[in-house]
């Protein structure tokens, strides 16, 4: 059975490495990471097919190798692919999953019209000043922190804090006060919630592929623990009913959600859509950026003349501007080309998946006429391995090296469109691009435009991967020197 069960890609005429004969290439996971089992069977078959097969426990998955079909999947043929998974919800069970990142079909394409105009600059504008006000917090905690000397700090757990409160702000409109509180109750529960994941990894993906039959055989799967599902609940139904009462207007997510609900009485959110909207921005919204900042960070403190340049084009802007204003947040392209090239060597989710809703025939393409018959059947998971498409030397030369000069625009038009994907792509990609890229923003250019980073000589001088997580996150921490730097003194190294 289990050899049958192996051989779907073979019969199915595709490519595939050759599995565990009990868990699939899931065995691995206890040293790898799961983008690195993607990575194999990207490197075996690029270019000699362009899509490979390999397995999740009994579980065939599809790997696109191949940039031309990545387009066909998230953009032109994207009403053939609008799911991630197919996996139930299980609402009643769990009304936090009712949520964009995990609604199927026609009810996710109802809700992202819906929220798309939520998320657009004119409205994100408005909360910059909410944003820049932590960022002043975080600069407070710098502060007391740094001592004259300059110290060395763990910076992914400051930052965490930092995207905690701006979220829990702008998303729930309450000040959450972790930076100066580290044991401030949102930021408690953001620690649990991805350290339940740490804990449980292969068990986490085993409810993601087989949630279908642990339902059928009646054993209670909840995503979250009670005590998350109840907070949320109590938090947002508290929310609205003193906004309400009070007619407060604060021009957070939590307000043009209501706006939603008042003007739109087909779309009617109940108090369960509600958190759960405003859950999935918490739980999508703090752990990326704050890694995004911290992997910033530590490539900054390895490339020293990349941080003195992108501290020269900071400080140059406000000179100009005399403030940070969100005018002269968007001057800084330099810091654009510094996120976008940190997301490439480490991009929060190191794969994009997609599952076909009819039997999908590959287009015809004369570079791979020998795959011209593949089939990618109703109900298949399409896993396209963003990390693997990031790493490739024919794409990205020297991968491994920080080259922020990779995404000046002359150098972007050289590449397929699809090369990166750090916030995906298509109908699908990330709802919160713009606020995510304003809060990393604000954050870098206050703490860069004060303080010096380095690495500390008995720091690491590559970050492993945590194969705990299924999000990529810099699981040990980034511990790194900071010195303060004294108004427009250049960044000489010591
Ligand atoms: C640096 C920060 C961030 C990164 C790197 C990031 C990355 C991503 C990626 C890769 C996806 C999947 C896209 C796809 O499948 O094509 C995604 C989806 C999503 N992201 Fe983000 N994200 C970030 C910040 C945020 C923020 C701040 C929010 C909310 C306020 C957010 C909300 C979402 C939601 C709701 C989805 C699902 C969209 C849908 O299915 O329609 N993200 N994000």
């Amino acid at each position: 059975c289990l050899r049958h069960c192996y051989n779907y890609w073979e019969l199915q005429g595709v490519r595939q490495l050759r599995p565990h004969f009990l868990f699939g290439h899931i065995f691995k996971l206890k040293s790898v990471h799961l983008s690195e089992l993607l990575q194999e069977t990207y490197d075996a078959f690029k270019g000699k097919s362009r899509v490979a097969g390999t397995y999740l426990f009994l579980r065939p998955i599809a790997v696109v190798t191949d940039l031309d079909l990545v387009k066909a999947i998230l953009i032109k043929d994207f009403n053939k692919f609008v799911d991630r998974s197919n996996t139930p919800l299980n609402l009643p069970e769990n009304p936090l999953a009712g949520h964009l990142f995990n609604l199927h079909g026609e009810e996710w394409r109802a809700l992202r019209t819906k929220l798309s105009p939520t998320f657009t600059s004119g409205k994100i504008k408005y909360m910059f000043s909410t944003i820049t006000g932590v960022a002043q917090q975080l600069e407070e905690t710098f502060e007391q922190e740094v001592s004259e000397a300059g110290s060395t700090l763990e910076l992914h757990d400051l930052l965490g804090r930092y995207t905690v409160d701006v979220i829990g702000s702008c998303a729930f409109g309450i000040e959450c006060n972790s930076l100066k509180d580290p044991q401030a109750q949102f930021r408690v529960l953001a620690r649990k919630l991805f350290a339940n994941q740490k804990r449980n990894v292969r068990w986490n993906l085993f409810k993601v592929n087989y949630m279908k039959l642990l339902l059928r055989l009646h054993i209670k799967m909840r995503t979250f623990d009670q005590e998350y599902t109840d907070f949320f609940l109590r938090l947002v139904r508290d929310t609205v009913e003193l906004r309400e009462r009070e007619k407060i207007r604060r021009n957070d997510f939590m307000d043009l959600l209501l706006d939603l609900r008042r003007t739109d009485q087909k779309m009617g959110l109940s108090v369960e859509q509600l958190a759960a909207q405003v859950f999935v921005f918490f739980i999508a919204g703090f752990e990326t950026s704050s890694s995004n900042m911290s992997y910033a960070l530590f490539e900054l403190a390895k490339n020293r003349s990349i941080q003195q340049k992108l501290r020269e084009e900071i400080r140059r802007v406000l000179q100009v501007h005399g403030k940070l204003t969100y005018e002269a947040m968007m001057e800084m392209p330099y810091l654009d080309q510094v996120i976008n090239e940190t997301l490439r060597k480490y991009p929060a989710l190191a794969s994009l998946t997609r599952v076909p809703s009819e039997d999908y025939k590959l287009p015809s393409d004369e570079g791979y006429e020998s795959d011209g018959h593949i089939v990618l059947e109703r109900g298949i998971k399409v896993h396209i391995p963003v990390r693997a498409i990031h790493y490739d030397p024919e794409i990205y030369p020297e991968p491994h090296e920080f080259r922020p000069e990779r995404f000046e625009a002359a150098a972007c038009q050289q590449r397929h469109p699809l090369a990166f994907l750090g916030f995906g792509d298509g109908p699908r990609n990330c709802i919160g691009l713009r606020f995510g890229r304003m809060q990393v923003k604000v954050g870098l250019i206050t703490l860069l435009s004060r303080y010096r980073f380095s690495l500390p000589p008995d720091g690491p001088k590559e970050l492993a991967i945590s194969n705990k997580n299924l999000l990529l996150v810099p699981g040990e921490g980034v511990r790194l020197r900071v010195d303060r730097l004294q108004t427009n003194s250049r960044d000489e190294c010591k």
